[in-house]
């Protein structure tokens, strides 16, 4: 299991970024559209292929929600899914579809399973890729002429075969992927304004909802308004796409040793994510499937995790929508901004140093209960430095910026403790959001069983969820806190000896 580190961050994508904005998913600048619409007209003016437009009736696609899929926690269609997948060559398996305590559904175990067994053996026919044959070729085609990039080609894919109903291969699949997966992106703007106020997350999924909207507005008013027949609006619309990125955001899984490919994998994706668990999926060259090697035994009826990466519960509530139990996590983070102080003497020269290095006025940086990561105290140096350190700003910016590849921990000993004292003030300010939010919000919500969704109408369930994160992001501000003021306090008592020293030397000599 060479280079875990790297391979659990990325096995269920997305991946941990630590910048917001290093985010990519999109869009514009990422399409190539070739130069000649004539030759395309010319490829492509007699193709048709037959989309069911389903849903029937007045009902329109965005109020009805996609007319494909499941409830999320039905097992309705999970016996047809298993029965195609043993047709396909997926071989017997030690683990059967099931309704669990912890993700509602998930692959719980049959038999005893050994530690260190490999399972799964999903083979190569039954992953959908950016490759996978289309249904409808012509649309296929249409999408590789404009060279659009995997994540919106997949999310095409999966809608055009989900149109298609019965027609298409991945019927059975598609049928037993919840209709409306759990994810931010469904998360109105003013439910996320309200919610998710004291948290980073809030900033990320908006990100994320404009980027999705962005790629769909780009497909649509490049490709799509060009070929009705192929991408009728009534199927390929803002609610399909927001349900096939939601599927992608919560299952499509890059495979490293497939030189990090992604792909969806169909009954490999019923797995459910547990923190303490370290084994992930992988394609495996040998056996020629997608497999994970169990970090544990399991009994029969146990539910069988793997890792979804080292996400923070922030990120785990993003892509997949769930928040794990209050201090399970240990990949755990908070997202802390810091910001130049405008009235700072050499405001302009040290943005200019940001930005030289790719960052700017204000920036968020993880805090973990471990601690943080040197870019952050670097940071704060650079905002605290007086106008005599003016030729060290250069090597302060680089530092915070995560683009150098030196991780040497920067040390000022000078404005060490401004720099603490700065930090500490951002976390206490941080911590005093997230106190007035949970006083104002969490009362009565506390402890309300959220293991069956559906038992709660929407706004308590988000609420919930809402509560869960913030506690536990303000939990690592506490920590931090905690250490900030160690550290201060060391620092100040041992100024305060040293200058007791000092001063009893002065008197002897004198
Ligand atoms: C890859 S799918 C796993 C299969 C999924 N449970 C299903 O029935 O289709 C990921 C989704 O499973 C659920 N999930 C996975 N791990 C979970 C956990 N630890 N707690 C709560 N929900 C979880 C979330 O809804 C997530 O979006």
């Amino acid at each position: 299991m060479a280079e875990a580190s790297i391979i659990l961050q990325t096995s269920l994508i997305p991946t941990f970024s630590q910048n917001p904005s290093q985010y990519t998913l999109k869009t514009h600048s990422n399409f190539y559209f070739p130069p000649s619409s004539s030759k395309r007209s010319g490829l492509f003016h007699r193709i048709r292929c037959s989309v069911s437009t389903a849903s029937s009736g007045t009902e329109s696609a965005t109020q009805a929600g996609v007319p494909w899929g499941c409830d999320i926690d039905s097992l309705e269609n999970a016996s047809s899914l298993q029965e195609w997948l043993s047709e396909c060559g997926l071989p017997a398996q030690k683990m059967a579809i099931q309704k669990v305590d912890v993700g509602e559904r998930g692959l719980v175990a049959l038999k005893n399973i050994r530690k260190g067994e490999k399972l799964l053996f999903v083979p190569p026919t039954l992953f959908i890729t950016a490759d996978s044959e289309w249904s409808c070729r012509e649309a296929g085609e249409v999408l590789k002429q404009y060279n659009v990039p995997d994540w919106p080609l997949l999310a095409t894919y999966l809608i055009s075969e989900a149109g298609l109903t019965n027609s298409s291969r991945w019927s059975n699949y598609i049928s037993a992927l919840p209709r409306q997966p759990y994810s931010l992106l469904y998360w109105t703007r003013s439910e996320l304004d309200r919610y998710l106020e004291a948290s980073q997350i809030r900033q990320r999924a908006i990100e994320r909802i404009n980027d999705v909207t962005g790629t769909y507005n780009d497909l649509r008013d490049r490709i799509f308004s060009k070929y009705p027949d192929l991408f009728p609006e009534k199927v390929f619309n803002m609610e399909s796409f927001k349900w096939s990125f939601g599927i992608l955001f919560s299952r499509l899984v890059r495979l490293p040793s497939m030189d990090g490919r992604v792909a969806l994998v169909p009954w490999a994706d019923m797995l459910n994510h547990n923190c303490e668990v370290e084994t992930f999926l992988d394609y495996d060259k040998s056996s020629q499937g997608v497999v994970f090697t169990t970090d544990r035994a399991y009994q029969p009826g146990e539910q069988v995790f793997i890792s979804y990466g080292k996400k923070s519960n922030g990120e785990l509530l993003l892509s997949y929508g769930f928040v794990p139990r209050e201090g399970t996590n240990p990949r755990d983070s908070v997202e802390l901004p810091l910001s130049l102080k405008k009235s700072d003497k050499c405001y302009k020269e040290k943005l200019e140093a940001l930005k030289k290095h790719g960052l700017s006025a204000s920036q968020c940086f993880p805090l973990q209960v471990t601690g943080w990561p040197v870019e952050l105290m670097a940071y704060a140096y650079l905002a605290v430095s007086p106008p005599s350190m003016k030729n060290r700003f250069d090597e302060m910016a680089a530092a915070a910026s995560n683009k150098t590849t030196s991780k040497k921990d920067p040390r000022y000993p000078e404005i060490e403790e401004d720099a603490l004292q700065f930090v500490l003030d951002t976390c206490e300010a941080s911590i005093s959001k997230y106190s007035k939010y949970l006083g104002v919000f969490a009362s009565g919500t506390m402890d309300l069983d959220v293991t069956n969704p559906k038992l709660l109408n929407r706004k308590v369930f988000l609420k919930q969820l809402a509560v869960d994160l913030c506690t536990s992001e303000r939990r690592i501000l506490f920590r931090a806190q905690y250490i900030l003021r160690r550290r201060l306090r060391d620092i100040r008592n041992g100024e305060l000896r040293a200058l007791r020293i000092f001063d009893g030397l002065r008197k002897f000599f004198n």
